[in-house]
C-alpha cells in the first residue's frame, strides 16, 4: 500500500482524481488540499464522493505522502513542486508547466516566466513507458494532445504523413471547476465555439511529442461543445503512400497492439463510449481521392485526458499493474 496526496483536490480532475483512486487496491489517499474549503468533508464539494472521511486540508506544507498529484492550474505548479521533490515526494503534475522540454516554448505559448525548470517525463506512456517507470517527476500531458497525439502517432513514426490538420471537439469539463464566460451556460450550451483557433497553448505540445519520431507541420483548432465530458478529434493527413482503409487501420492494430488503454475500433469512435473511462478508442481511416486520411479519436477529458493517465502512470512509477484501478468500461449511451 501506498499513501498518495492531491493538491487542488476541489477541482474537477482533483474530483475525479479521488473518484478513481477510491477504488484502487494498492493506494491511500491521506490529504486533499483546497484553500476555499480547508477543513470541510470532501463529499460537501464532490457529492458523489459520500463513502469518504477525508477533509480538505489547507495545503500539504506538513504532511507527507508516497506520491503526490498536483491538480492546480498552469503557474500554480511550479511554485508547489519543488518543494514536494525537495521533501522525496514523487509527483504527477497535470498541469502544463514541465511538459515542455525548451522552456521558452513554455514560456512564450502561456506568457509565464518559469520561475523553476526541472527535469520531468512526459507522461505519455504510449511513448515513453520506460522513463515513466523511475521518474520522480511526470508531467501529465493536457487533454487534447493526448487525444491528437494518439490518432497521428502512428503515421509519423511509419513516416507516413509529416503534416497534420487537427480539428478538436471538447466538453466544457476541461476549462476546470471556475465558470468562465465561454463556459457560463447561456453561452455554451446549445451552441458551438472555435477558440484560440491558431494559438491555442496545446500545440506546441502536440508538436513536440510527434517530433520525437519525425518533424511535423500542425495545424490544431480547438471547438467548445455542449457536453460536460470528452474530446473528439478528427485528424486530416495527406498520406505519401496510396493506402486503403483497411490497411491504415492494421498499421493502427499493429502499433497499438498490447497497449492496454488504446482501443482500434471499426466503426466510428463516439465520446460515449470512453465517458468516465480511460480508454482512448482510434478509427475511421477513411482515404480520399487526394490521399487524405481521416482519424478519430475519443477521450474523456478528466479520464484518459488527465486523473486516468496520472493514475497510469502512478501504477507504471510504483511497478503496480498498470490498468490497476482503471480496468472498466465508458458509459454509453
Ligand atoms: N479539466 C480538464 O479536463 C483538464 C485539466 N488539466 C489540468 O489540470 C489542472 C487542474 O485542472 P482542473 O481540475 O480542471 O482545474 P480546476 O480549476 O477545476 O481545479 C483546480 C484547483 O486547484 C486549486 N488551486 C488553484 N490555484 C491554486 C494555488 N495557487 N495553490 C493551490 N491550489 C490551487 C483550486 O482549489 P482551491 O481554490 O479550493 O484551493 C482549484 O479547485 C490544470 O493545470 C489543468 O490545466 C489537464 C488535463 C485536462
Ligand atoms: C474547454 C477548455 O477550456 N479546455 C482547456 C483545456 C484544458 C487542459 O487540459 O489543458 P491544460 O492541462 O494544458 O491546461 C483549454 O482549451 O484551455
Amino acid at each position: 500500500m501506498i499513501s498518495a496526496g492531491i493538491i487542488g483536490a476541489s477541482g474537477y480532475t482533483g474530483g475525479e482524481l479521488l473518484r478513481l483512486l477510491d477504488n484502487h487496491s494498492r493506494v491511500e489517499v491521506v490529504a486533499a488540499t483546497s484553500r476555499q474549503y480547508s477543513g470541510l468533508p470532501v463529499s460537501r464539494v464532490h457529492p458523489h464522493l459520500q463513502d469518504t472521511d477525508l477533509k480538505f486540508e489547507e495545503s500539504m506544507e506538513k504532511m507527507d505522502a508516497d506520491i503526490v498529484f498536483t491538480a492546480t492550474p498552469h503557474g500554480a505548479s511550479m511554485k508547489i513542486v519543488p518543494d514536494l521533490l525537495e521533501r522525496g515526494m514523487r509527483v504527477v503534475d497535470l498541469s502544463g508547466d514541465y511538459r515542455f522540454q525548451n522552456i521558452r516554448t513554455y514560456e512564450e505559448w502561456y506568457g509565464i516566466k518559469h520561475e523553476k525548470p526541472l527535469e520531468a517525463v512526459y507522461g505519455l506512456p504510449e511513448i515513453h513507458r520506460e522513463e515513466i517507470a523511475s521518474a520522480d517527476l511526470v508531467a501529465n500531458p493536457g487533454c487534447f494532445p493526448t487525444g491528437a497525439i494518439l490518432a497521428c502517432l502512428p503515421l509519423v513514426y511509419e513516416k507516413l504523413a509529416d503534416t497534420f490538420i487537427i480539428d478538436s471537439k471538447t466538453g466544457v469539463s476541461g476549462a476546470g471547476v471556475k465558470p468562465t464566460p465561454l463556459t457560463h451556460y447561456p453561452e455554451c450550451s446549445d451552441n458551438v465555439t472555435a477558440y484560440n483557433v491558431t494559438r491555442h497553448r496545446h500545440t506546441p505540445e502536440i508538436r513536440q511529442e510527434l517530433s520525437r519520431f519525425n518533424p511535423v507541420r500542425l495545424s490544431f483548432t480547438p471547438h467548445l461543445v455542449p457536453v460536460t465530458r470528452g474530446i473528439l478529434t478528427t485528424a486530416h493527413a495527406f498520406l505519401n503512400e496510396d493506402l486503403r482503409q483497411d490497411e491504415l487501420r492494421e498499421i493502427f492494430r499493429g502499433f497499438y497492439d498490447g497497449e492496454p488503454f488504446v482501443r482500434v475500433v471499426d466503426g466510428m469512435p463516439v465520446l460515449s463510449a470512453v465517458r468516465g473511462s480511460n480508454f482512448c478508442h482510434i478509427g475511421c481511416f477513411e482515404v480520399d481521392d487526394n490521399q487524405r486520411a481521416v482519424i478519430v479519436s475519443a477521450i474523456d477529458n478528466l479520464v484518459k485526458g488527465a486523473s486516468g493517465q496520472a493514475i497510469q502512470n502512478m501504477n507504471i512509477m510504483c511497478g503496480f499493474s498498470e490498468v490497476e484501478g482503471l480496468d472498466f468500461p465508458g458509459m454509453h449511451p
